[in-house]
């Protein structure tokens, strides 16, 4: 890697620093930060305990997995960042990977395969998602949560009732990581409206699986001038993202580089919340009044508690309308879905 390109991934990584800096606090007055990654040995695991060990703002991370653990672990700790680096390999020692973590992001479970839907996926991650969340309860109960594990539309709630179950839910600290729809979006939407893509933002809403993605690009900037067509036709890219690539992939898994620096994102603007960086805001599924469903993908402003507030969805197009009201009944059944699994079992 160019040390230039080295320097833009480490200059976004190291915002949140900056900005305490600027605020009058030395670097080394960052509060100490700990971040736990299950599922650390993965295809997004790696990349993420990469990206993550490259961030300031974090002074513990934890990498747990079932196995391969104390090889990621090593490999990693010897880059020259601030963090301490340890890896936890097994269930018996998820306990000591979890105590005193400010964050736990979670990509452990089962990747698609071409012609798989994420809902395929429930029958295997809805139980790893359920037994990791027993032991947050128990370990971490504070933590900030960010749940990459698909289906995240199910394994949400699911992990919400796992909360609730062991009396320390708070929905101001669970997150579905809805972050590489957004990726997406602002990628796709900077190539057709041929605009700067480091300017773009664009939110997106909803959920995180085909129709229940729902980006808005009508609230885009900069404006592109698109027409309805390519907003059509960039939507259904957004909503098909995922699918692109599992097919490119060709049954060696899903996403997990764009995923990793999604999850790194979001990470980072966890730890600024929790640091005090003012107007941090981000698109997450989370539990919401914005619609009549109890858990919906929107902008959310992060803080000292996790979410301070989730925001509005603001103007929508009719094209934009229509795609809200056909996702809701696949969001709110795959929401079902979850809670009922996690009070059956
Ligand atoms: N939210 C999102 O936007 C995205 C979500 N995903 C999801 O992330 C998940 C992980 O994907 P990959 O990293 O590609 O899969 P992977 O199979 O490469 O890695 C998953 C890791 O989880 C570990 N694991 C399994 N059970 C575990 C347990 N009980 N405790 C701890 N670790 C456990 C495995 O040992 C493996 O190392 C999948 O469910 C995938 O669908 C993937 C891309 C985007
Ligand atoms: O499509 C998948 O299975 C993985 C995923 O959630 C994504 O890439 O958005």
């Amino acid at each position: 890697m160019k040390p230039s390109i080295l320097r833009s991934v480490h200059s976004a990584l190291t915002r949140g620093s900056s900005q305490i800096s600027r605020r009058g606090y030395g670097s080394e007055a960052v509060p100490e930060r700990k971040v736990a990654i299950l599922g650390a040995a993965g295809g997004i695991g790696q990349p993420l305990s990469l990206l993550m060990k490259l961030n300031p703002l974090v002074s513990n991370l934890a990498l747990y997995d079932l196995a391969a653990t104390p090889g990621v672990a090593a490999d990693v700790s010897h880059i020259n960042t601030r963090s301490e680096v340890a890896g936890y390999q097994g269930e018996e020692e998820l306990g000591k990977a979890l105590e005193g973590s400010d964050v736990v992001i979670i990509p452990a479970g089962v990747p698609r395969k071409p012609g798989m839907t994420r809902d395929d996926l429930f029958n295997i991650n809805a139980g790893i998602v359920k037994n990791l969340c027993t032991a947050i309860a128990k370990y971490c109960p504070n933590a900030l949560v960010n749940m990459i594990s698909n289906p995240v539309n199910s394994t949400v709630p699911i992990a919400a009732e796992v909360f609730k179950k062991a009396g320390t839910y708070n929905e101001k600290r669970l997150f579905g990581v809805t972050t590489l729809d957004v990726v997406r979006a602002k990628t796709f939407y900077a190539g057709k409206a041929k605009v700067p893509v480091a300017e773009v933002i664009v939110p997106v809403v909803g959920g995180h699986a085909g129709i229940t993605i729902l980006p808005l690009f009508s609230q885009a900037t900069p404006n592109g001038n698109l027409t309805e067509e390519y907003i059509k036709a960039l939507t259904k890219r957004t909503q098909d993202g995922g699918t692109e690539v599992v097919e490119a992939k060709a049954g060696k898994g899903s996403a997990t580089l764009s995923m990793a620096y999604a999850g790194a994102i979001f990470a980072d603007a966890c730890l600024k919340g929790l640091n005090g960086v003012p107007d941090v805001v981000e698109c997450s599924f989370v539990q919401s009044s914005v619609t009549e469903l109890p858990f919906f993908a929107s902008k959310v402003r992060l803080g000292k508690n996790g979410v301070e507030e989730v925001l509005g969805l603001g103007p929508l197009s009719d094209f934009e309308k229509q795609g809200l009201e056909s996702l809701k009944p696949e969001l709110q059944s795959s929401i079902e879905k979850g809670i009922k699994f996690a009070n059956q079992s």
